[in-house]
């Protein structure tokens, strides 16, 4: 092939390991920190482009870390991207998959990265390569994980006050199942009919813990179980569903379109829980949308509590499904005590506001990140 016009020119890795404002407690480990890996290309028109992935305690919740990512990322990916068209996220995306197996997180920081920089050479919004959006704001949920009834129930109220947040997600199972559905109905009885109450139990309960927790949580006014039992128990899952009316929402067993398509044939779920990682890219949580408007699965916009960039991207891509029946959760930046864009996402009136500008729309601050590589002790 003849040498491309536009070629990439780097691609660096950068790990930030920032602080939670408070301990985030979920069934399979307790976060005090979050590592954002961010990906940055850029190409020989001038062009960077930014993407993001992060985990959740590191190997707690999935099968790469983020310092696998950064290994895997400038060992085998980087090659094959250096000297390549910067102008075709998918033909890049295509040759990286041609080589390697799995690794969805580092893939997705790097498509994210490969559209964000193709977005801002066209002058459009990233939004608008994945057909355009349908609205310019997003609900985001909150997630209530403190560990402690009374001051999640404070925090929730808060978060009504300040109107950041009318949609607040549990994180449970790590207790006995009683204790559990005794912590979330003190919390919805105290925020009664302002708010929606849901629960995570990020596959900590067995089927009959499920079965029994379940009823009670519907009694409860809880409005949404997500992962109760284990992610390959997709029969269980079935099960779930056809003996409850609460709705229920796979997560970590969906992991990109191939994942959508069995758990809609099989009717193991009533809700997608989608994540642009878990789905390895934007095109692959695309993807999982449309598998689940066919199958008439409802949608949900998740997080891996990424910082404002894996969040933003999240945004321009959720922007754009028609049905979002269940609003989103991304929050992630609100989580972290530090900020490191030059305009903070725009948080207001129980929505994430989209911009309007180029690729991301947002503009990150590199002398920040700097100065955080250094405290995070990952420069190089
Ligand atoms: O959903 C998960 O399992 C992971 C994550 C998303 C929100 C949150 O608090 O934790
Ligand atoms: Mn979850």
């Amino acid at each position: 092939m003849s040498q491309p016009l536009i070629q990439i020119d780097s691609v660096d890795v950068i790990l930030l390991d920032l602080p939670t404002i408070r301990p985030h407690q979920l069934s399979v480990t307790t976060m005090r920190r979050q590592k954002l890996v961010l990906v940055r290309i850029r190409a020989s028109d001038g062009m960077t482009g930014w993407g993001e992935a992060t985990t959740i305690g590191g190997l707690a919740y999935g099968e790469e870390s983020p310092e696998s990512m950064r290994v895997n990322i400038e060992t085998y990916m980087a090659p094959l991207l250096l000297g390549a068209d910067a102008t075709s996220p998918n033909a890049r995306m295509w040759e990286l998959r041609s080589h390697l197996q799995g690794n969805r997180f580092a893939l997705c920081a790097i498509e994210t990265a490969l559209f964000d920089a193709q977005a801002r050479r066209l002058g459009v919004p990233l939004s608008d390569l994945f057909g355009g959006r349908v609205r310019d704001s997003l609900p985001v949920a909150w997630t209530l994980a403190s560990g402690d009834t009374a001051r999640d129930i404070a925090e929730a109220e808060r978060m009504l006050e300040q109107k950041r947040h009318r949609i607040f997600k549990l994180k449970i199972g790590a207790r006995d199942v009683r204790a559990d559905v005794a912590h979330v109905a003190a919390i919805k009885r105290a925020l009664g009919d302002q708010a929606s109450v849901r629960v995570d139990v990020n596959q900590a309960w067995s089927e009959t813990d499920a079965m029994l927790g379940m009823g009670m949580l519907e009694q409860a006014g809880v409005d949404l179980v997500e992962q109760p039992i284990a992610a390959g128990n997709d029969e269980g899952m079935r099960r779930l569903r056809a003996m409850n009316r609460i709705p229920l929402m796979a997560d970590e067993a969906l992991h990109g379109p191939a994942d959508a398509f069995r758990l809609a044939e099989h009717r193991a779920t009533d809700v997608f829980a989608i994540k642009i990682t878990q789905s390895g890219g934007l095109r692959g949580a695309q993807q999982v949308a449309a598998i689940g408007e066919a199958a008439h699965v409802g949608l949900y916009g998740g997080t891996m509590l990424e910082g404002a960039v894996g969040t933003i991207a999240s945004a321009h891509l959720f922007a754009t499904f028609p049905g979002l029946a269940w609003g989103t959760e991304l929050f992630g930046p609100l989580l972290l005590t530090e900020e490191i864009l030059r305009t903070p996402l725009d948080y207001r009136d129980f929505a994430l506001h989209l911009p309007t500008g180029p690729g991301l729309g947002i503009e990150i601050d590199e002398e920040k990140l700097a100065c955080l590589q250094r405290q995070s002790g990952n420069g190089r």
